[in-house]
Order: C-alpha cells, then sequence, then structure tokens
C-alpha cells in the first residue's frame, strides 16, 4: 500500500497549472494519468482551491477527514514496508484501534535510548496561562524529537504515514513520555481547547489535531493502561503494541477522553505521534 504525499511542490504546480487556465476536471485527469489515486488527486486540488481562500500557506485536509487505516478488506493483519502489524481491536465510536507488533522489541528500546537523556518534567498548555507551563494531572517526564530527525525517527513516522494514510508532514514531532511508578496522566482530550485563549495561534501551525497514536515503548509489570472513560475501555500497555484514536472535531462529543492510568509497578514509556489537519512545521 502505497501512500502518495502532497507536497508543496505538487500544491504549487496545481496552483500554477490552475492559473494557466486548466480545469480541475483536467488537472485531477493529469494527475490520475501520471499515477496519483483519485482521492489524493481530489484531495490536493481541495486543498489548493480552499487554499486560495481561506489560507494560502497552510494547506488544510477537508473537514471531517481524519486518519485511518485501510481495512476495508477485512484485514486482520497489515504489512508495511515488511514489517507486519496486526489489527487487534477495533471500535466505531469513538473511533479506537489497537495495533499489535506496530513497533519491534529493538525499535522501541532505540527510541527510549535516544529519548533518555532528553527528558524534562512534561509540560501541557494549563488553563491558567497563554502558554504552557507544569501541569500536575500528568506526572510523567517527556521530550519531543523533531520530525525526520533520526533514522529510526524517519522509519517509524514514514510507517505511521501509511499505515494511517496520513501525510508525514501533517505529522508532530514524536513525544516520549516516561512515567514512573505511580505517575499518571490524568484524562484529558488531546485536540485544543476551542475556547482556549492560546488556540487560535497553535492552531496557525496545522490546524487542529485530528488523531492520536500512542506506542508503548515498555511493558509495566502493572497499571499504566490508556484509559477510555467514557466508554469504560482500558488498553493495555504491551511493548510494540500501539492504540489509535481520532476525533473529527475537537468536541467531547468524539468520546476521546482518555488518560494513562497510574502505573502501579515498574516504569512505563510512550511515544505518542499526533496528527494534524494539515501541515505541521
Ligand atoms: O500514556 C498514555 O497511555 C496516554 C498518553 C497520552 O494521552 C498522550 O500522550 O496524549
Ligand atoms: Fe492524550
Amino acid at each position: 500500500m502505497a501512500v502518495q504525499m502532497i507536497t508543496a511542490e505538487v500544491r504549487s504546480w496545481i496552483a500554477a497549472q490552475l492559473q494557466e487556465g486548466y480545469t480541475p476536471e483536467q488537472l485531477k485527469a493529469a494527475m490520475r494519468a501520471s499515477g496519483w489515486a483519485a482521492d489524493v488527486a481530489e484531495q490536493a486540488l481541495l486543498e489548493v482551491t480552499s487554499g486560495q481562500v481561506l489560507a494560502p500557506v497552510v494547506a488544510i485536509a477537508p473537514s471531517g477527514s481524519v486518519p485511518e487505516p485501510d481495512l476495508s478488506g477485512g484485514q486482520t493483519r497489515i504489512e508495511i514496508d515488511g514489517h507486519g502489524i496486526e489489527v487487534l481491536l477495533s471500535m466505531a465510536q469513538p473511533r479506537v484501534l489497537v495495533f499489535g507488533g506496530l513497533l519491534s522489541e529493538a525499535e522501541c528500546d532505540e527510541l527510549v535510548a535516544q529519548a533518555r537523556s532528553r527528558l524534562s518534567r512534561s509540560e501541557t498548555v494549563a488553563d491558567s496561562a497563554a502558554g504552557s507551563e507544569v501541569n500536575t494531572a500528568r506526572t510523567s517526564d517527556g521530550m519531543f524529537f523533531a520530525r525526520g530527525e533520526s533514522e529510526i525517527v524517519r522509519r517509524v513516522e514514514t510507517r505511521i504515514a501509511k499505515l494511517l494514510n496520513w501525510p508525514v508532514i501533517y505529522g508532530e514531532g514524536l513525544q516520549v513520555l516516561h512515567y514512573r511508578p505511580g505517575a499518571e496522566y490524568q484524562p484529558h482530550y488531546d485536540y485544543f481547547d476551542p475556547e482556549h485563549s492560546a488556540t487560535p495561534a497553535i492552531l496557525e501551525r496545522g490546524g487542529q489535531r485530528v488523531g492520536t497514536l500512542v506506542m508503548y515503548l515498555n511493558t509495566p509489570q502493572a497499571g499504566g493502561a490508556t484509559t477510555f472513560p467514557d466508554v469504560h475501555l482500558a488498553v493495555s500497555a504491551l511493548k510494540g503494541n500501539a492504540v489509535f484514536f481520532s476525533y473529527d472535531s475537537p468536541h467531547p462529543r468524539t468520546q476521546t477522553l482518555h488518560g494513562g492510568a497510574p502505573v502501579r509497578e515498574g516504569e512505563k514509556w510512550v511515544a505518542t505521534k499526533w496528527l494534524r489537519q494539515g501541515e505541521f512545521n
């Protein structure tokens, strides 16, 4: 399964052709003829045409569109670049998927090794200030990798993009969190609160978050599940597995309230990939 990325070059080519007087239908046919999938060609055109009116720099995926694997054939296993991933659970509302073996043991260990020396107490956007500050709801340590910063980061990001049919450039840098015994992440939403004063500035860089992939980099001895309180679901933190959920609007009706339950024994490492509506830079 190949993913076709709508790059800035593709968008500017489309924009130039439109200026020349070609119709969107003609461009779509030309893109189809040179191997582009119909839906990707459609999305590229939409991005350019809506971008000309709404946001000249940042491409925004059609509203309501979210990352999603292709399970149309009832697949229980998805192979990406020779790496097999199992589909262990699929829930429609909220949209939650659990993947087995998204990362190999060695890949988990390498991400932990690269993150370990760069950890600091996690910050979330607090309600009181238009910035980030240490929040007691989240008692883990964390760091961000820059997108594509190392071979392992690039490999994982490419795999995620292909699995979820969402361009690499729409993703934030990978975040790694480390929870010690007793540490937790209390239930929260990952989208940016539309009522929050800091949100408009955040949305300028790629729009809303529309999906979250939490990858487990080790297996805590006890505790540390990812929980979805609205639907009483707990996903076990098992090394190499991952939980994915998407939200097509920044609203509690998505039922994507979730948290990291307290680690009871041992420690917990996760890598989180947040996916935006458009190009994150
Ligand atoms: O640690 C977990 O299980 C959840 C992490 C999480 O919610 C996040 O990184 O946004
Ligand atoms: Fe979260």
